[in-house]
């Protein structure tokens, strides 16, 4: 079995910190977490990649071919469509390590994870590959600390929750940035009652909470009725906090359960001395 994470967020949630972050913990605690870079555009980013997709191709590539003519996103696109075009050479870059475990640093374009099927062809192509994968969608806790923005962030998780249909986590980014009264603020959201941000907005005085009550009702109603949107906070300052997130989707991904059945089987077959 082998164990990926796809991470993916909005531009500049994070997604890099996050992947150097994970395979810095995983050293100190003597495991290997690799990381696979997706994002064409990507300048530089402080983790030492497996696979690099600009090896295969980069946006600028896409960008500045005479009959292609890209723009940044459609060029985005191109590039990821390129990279599953070329499967065979992804599939030998990664190699076929039994129960190694990489995340999957992707590009900031959450319309790929939204509604374009390219991604939810990547991950088939894991799941062929015997990858087990948990989506991280990331969001940046600084643009959550009111109804209004939270019940945004929440809809942009759920519908990537929707595209992918993967087992998925939702992590708040950059909790060190936050002030003391932001993080009060925050723990209310972070196990959402929608009602609690509802209300939030029907006391906000502005005649667009006024017009659109009934919306942002039916809003609620429908993050009440998934009531899987919860949110884990992300402080790379806090090994605690990075410990926690890490063994969070290990459970999701049940990383390590078959681990511990080898060792089972391995005592089982030693022969007792009175035999
Ligand atoms: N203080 C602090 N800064 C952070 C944290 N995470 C990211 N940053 C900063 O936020 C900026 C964006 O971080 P990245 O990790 O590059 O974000 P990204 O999601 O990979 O960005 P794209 O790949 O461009 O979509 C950088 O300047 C980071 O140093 C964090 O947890 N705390
Ligand atoms: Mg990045």
């Amino acid at each position: 079995m082998r164990y990926a994470q796809l991470v993916v967020g909005p531009a500049g949630s994070g997604k890099s910190t996050y992947c150097s972050t994970i395979v810095k913990h995983a050293a100190v605690c003597k495991r290997i977490v690799e990381v696979v870079n997706l994002d064409p555009a990507a300048e530089h980013f402080d983790y030492e990649p497996l696979v690099d997709i600009r090896e295969l191709i980069h946006l600028d590539d896409a960008m500045e071919d005479e009959e292609l003519q890209f723009g940044p996103n459609g060029g985005l696109v191109f590039c990821i469509e390129t990279l599953l075009e070329n499967c065979d050479w992804l599939e030998e870059q990664l190699g076929d390590v039994d129960d190694d475990y990489i995340l999957f640093d992707c590009p900031g374009q959450i319309e790929l994870y939204t509604h374009l099927p390219v991604i939810r062809k990547l991950v088939d192509t894991l799941q062929r590959w015997n990858f087990r994968i948990c989506v991280v969608f990331l969001i940046d806790s600084q643009f959550m600390v009111d109804g209004a923005k939270f019940l945004s962030g929440t809809m942009a998780a759920l519908s990537v929750m929707v595209n992918l249909e993967l087992p998925h986590i939702n992590i708040l980014t950059k909790m060190d940035l936050l002030s003391k009264s932001a993080r009060n603020q925050l723990d209310n959201y972070l196990d959402p009652d929608p009602h609690i941000l509802l209300a939030d907005m029907r006391n906000a005085d502005s005649k667009w909470h006024e017009k659109y009550a009934k919306l942002t009702e039916a809003i609620g109603e429908v993050i009440d009725n998934f009531s899987l949107v919860r949110f884990y906070p992300f402080n790379i300052k806090d090994e605690e906090s990075i410990e926690n997130i890490l063994l969070t989707i290990d459970n999701i991904i049940q990383y390590g359960e078959d681990a511990d059945v080898k060792v089972r089987d391995f005592e089982e077959e030693i022969p007792n001395d009175d035999d």
